[in-house]
C-alpha cells in the first residue's frame, strides 16, 4: 500500500508498520497455549486484523462475534486478501472452516486480541513512554496538549485520539476514540519505525470494557472528569465510573494523575491501586498540584500551576476556557510524573511564549478579525455545553448564539439536559440535526426544543433541520461583538443520516458561510 497506509473498508485508513516482522504461528500457539486446528507448519504471521476488508498479506485474521455479524463468516474474504490463519471462538470455527486456513480457537477472541497483537507486533519490547488519558470530557485536548509540549521539549511523539492517529506530520482520521487492539498495536509498531519516544493515547470507557488497550502498560495515566454521557452503554454513573477506573489498575498503568475537582476524582484516588498524584482547579480543594486561572481571552487562557516543593509555572494555552488550562495542567503534571524535569518544561514554555498546541474542532475559532466570533466544538454532553458556554460568556460583550443537535442512536437520557443548558447559557438557540442515524430527526429536535423552552421560556429559539442552513440562520442574527458556538461536529467531515454518511464539514461549510456574509 502507498506509504504503508492500509485501506479499511469499514472505516478510514489505519497506520501499520511499513516493515512488518514475521513470527511463526507455531510459536504463537506454544507461547499462548492455544487450541490449533490444522497445521501451523511454515505459517508466518506479520500482522493482525479483525476486519476482513483491512487484511494485508501475512495477517492473522480475528473472526470476532459482533452485534450484527460473526467475523468468522468473513474468513474467506480475509484469505483472498492474504490472511494466513484465523483466530476465532467455538461458534466461529465452523463458519471459518471453508477458508481452509489453520484455525486457532479461543473462548473469547476480543479478550485474547490485545496480548496476541502485542506479541505479533513486539510492542512490549522497549516501548516508548506511554501516556493514557481518560474522563468524559477533555481527553482529546489533553492528548494534543501532551503532544504539543513533547514537541516543544524536542521529544518525537505520536498520538491516538478521537480526531486523528498521528505520527509527526503523518495523520489519518480516526473512526473510534480508541482503536481496536489490533490497530493500536500496529500503530505503536509503526511509531517505533519512526523512532517515536512518547505516545499519548485517548482511552474511552468502551476501550477498557472492550479490551482495546489490552497488552499495553501505560507509564502515566490521567483522569479529567466524569459527567453524564454514554448511559446507553453503562446503566448509571457507578457503572460508567467503574469502567474508567479500570485504567488505574497495576496491570494497565504504573502511575496516575487525577483531577479531583469532581467527587468522581476523589473516589478514583481512594480506589486506585497505583500511586496517584492529584490536581485541582478549585481553591477549596486540597491537592498536590493546583491550577489557577490568571487571564481568559477569546483566543488564550493564562494560568499558574503550583506543585510540591515550591514548583511554580506561569504559562498560557492558545485556547478558550478555564477547562483548557485544566487540561494543560493535567498534561504538564503527567509529563512530570513520567520523569521529565519540571524546570525543563517551564523553560521550554517560557522560551516559546506558552504552550504550542492546535486541537482540531475543540472550541476551534474559525472566524477572522471582523464580525461575530465563531467556534466549532466537539462538545456533545451537558457538562461540555455548560463549560464552553460559560467560557464564551466570559469573553463575549454581545450575544451568545448556540447551534447544536443531539446524535441519534446514542444516550438519549442526556438530551433534555443539553437542551436546558443551551437555553440557559445562550441568548439565542438554534436546534438542528446532528447524526440522527436511524432515529427520526424531528423527534430528537422536539425533545431538545421542549427542554430548552421549559428552561428559558422567554429565550429566542429556532428550529432549522439542515445543519448548514441552521448555521446560516445563526449567522444572519449575529453581528460584531456576538459569538456563535456551533457544538457537536468538531473535526468531523460527515453527517450520518439513516445509515448514510453524507459529506459535511462544519468547519469548512461555516467558513464558507462567513465568506458569503462578507466577514472573511
Ligand atoms: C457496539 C460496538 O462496540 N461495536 C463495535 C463492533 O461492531 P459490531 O459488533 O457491530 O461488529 P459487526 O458489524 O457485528 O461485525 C463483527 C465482526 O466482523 C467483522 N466484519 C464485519 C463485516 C465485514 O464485511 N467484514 C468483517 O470483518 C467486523 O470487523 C467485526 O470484527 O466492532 C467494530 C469493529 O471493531 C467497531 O467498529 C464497533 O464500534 C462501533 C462503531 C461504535 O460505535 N462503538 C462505540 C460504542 C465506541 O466504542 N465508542 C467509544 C467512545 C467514544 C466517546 O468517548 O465518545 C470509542 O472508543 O470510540
Ligand atoms: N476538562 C474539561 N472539563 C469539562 N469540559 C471540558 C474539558 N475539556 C474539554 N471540555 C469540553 O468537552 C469538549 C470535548 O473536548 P475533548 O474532545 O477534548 O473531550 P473528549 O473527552 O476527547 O471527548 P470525546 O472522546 O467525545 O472526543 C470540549 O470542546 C469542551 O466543550
Amino acid at each position: 500500500m502507498k506509504d504503508g497506509l492500509s485501506v479499511n473498508n469499514q472505516g478510514p485508513i489505519s497506520l501499520r508498520p511499513e516493515h512488518p516482522q514475521q513470527r511463526a504461528l507455531s510459536q504463537l500457539v506454544t507461547e499462548f497455549d492455544l487450541d490449533l486446528h490444522g497445521s501451523a507448519d511454515g505459517v508466518e504471521i506479520s500482522g493482525v486484523s479483525l476486519s476482513s476488508g483491512a487484511v494485508e498479506p501475512g495477517d492473522l485474521y480475528i473472526g470476532m462475534p459482533g452485534v450484527r455479524a460473526h467475523g468468522a463468516a468473513y474468513a474467506e474474504q480475509a484469505k483472498e486478501r492474504g490472511a494466513v490463519a484465523v483466530l476465532t471462538d467455538d461458534a466461529g470455527r465452523d463458519l471459518a472452516a471453508a477458508a481452509g486456513l489453520p484455525i486457532v480457537v479461543v473462548p473469547e477472541p476480543r479478550a485474547a486480541l490485545g496480548h496476541l497483537a502485542a506479541w505479533v507486533y513486539r510492542t512490549a519490547e522497549e516501548p516508548p513512554t506511554l501516556f493514557g488519558v481518560t474522563g468524559t470530557n477533555g481527553k482529546t485536548s489533553v492528548v494534543y496538549l501532551l503532544s504539543g509540549m513533547l514537541a516543544q521539549l524536542g521529544i518525537v511523539s505520536g498520538l491516538s485520539s478521537t480526531a486523528e492517529r498521528r505520527i509527526g506530520d503523518l495523520a489519518v482520521t480516526s473512526s473510534l476514540t480508541t482503536p481496536e487492539a489490533s490497530e493500536l498495536h500496529a500503530l505503536l509498531a509503526r511509531m517505533r519505525e519512526s523512532e517515536v519516544r512518547a505516545v499519548a493515547i485517548e482511552v474511552s470507557a468502551q476501550a477498557l470494557t472492550r479490551h482495546r488497550v489490552d497488552g499495553i502498560v501505560f507509564d502515566v495515566v490521567g483522569f479529567t472528569n466524569l459527567s453524564h454521557d454514554h448511559f446507553d452503554d453503562y446503566g448509571d454513573f457507578d457503572e460508567y465510573f467503574a469502567a474508567k477506573r479500570e485504567l488505574f489498575e497495576p496491570d494497565r498503568a504504573r502511575r496516575g494523575v487525577v483531577t479531583i475537582d469532581s467527587e468522581w476524582g476523589g473516589r478514583l484516588v481512594e480506589q486506585s491501586r497505583i500511586p496517584v498524584t492529584t490536581l485541582t482547579t478549585r481553591p477549596e480543594v486540597d491537592a498536590d498540584w493546583r491550577m489557577t486561572i490568571l487571564e481568559e481571552t477569546a483566543g488564550s487562557t493564562t494560568f499558574r500551576l503550583d506543585g510540591p516543593g515550591d514548583r511554580v509555572l506561569v504559562t498560557s494555552v492558545p485556547l478558550l476556557g478555564w477547562f483548557m488550562a485544566a487540561n494543560a495542567a493535567l498534561a504538564i503534571v503527567m509529563l512530570v510524573e513520567s520523569g521529565v524535569e519540571f524546570d525543563m518544561i517551564a523553560q521550554a514554555l517560557e522560551r516559546d511564549g506558552g504552550i504550542d498546541a492546535y486541537i482540531p474542532g475543540r472550541a476551534e475559532r474559525i472566524s477572522g478579525d471582523r464580525g461575530p466570533v465563531v467556534y466549532i466544538d466537539y462538545g456533545h454532553s451537558p457538562d461540555a455545553f455548560l463549560n464552553t458556554l460559560a467560557a464564551i460568556r466570559a469573553v463575549t460583550p454581545g450575544r451568545v448564539i448556540m447551534v447544536f443537535g443531539a446524535d441519534g442512536d446514542r444516550d438519549t437520557t442526556k438530551r433534555r439536559d443539553m437542551g436546558a443548558i443551551a437555553a440557559r447559557g445562550a441568548d439565542i438557540v438554534v436546534v438542528t440535526d446532528f447524526h440522527p442515524r436511524s432515529e427520526d430527526p424531528a423527534s430528537i429536535r422536539r425533545v431538545l426544543l421542549e427542554a430548552a423552552r421549559e428552561a428559558a421560556p422567554e429565550g429566542e429559539l429556532l428550529e432549522v433541520a439542515d445543519p448548514a442552513t441552521a448555521f446560516r440562520a445563526a449567522l444572519a442574527l449575529a453581528g460584531q461583538g456576538d459569538t456563535i458556538l456551533y457544538a457537536g461536529p468538531g473535526h468531523e467531515d460527515y453527517h450520518e443520516v439513516a445509515g448514510v454518511k453524507l459529506p459535511y464539514s462544519a468547519r469548512d461549510d461555516s467558513r464558507d458561510a462567513l465568506r458569503e456574509a462578507g466577514w472573511l
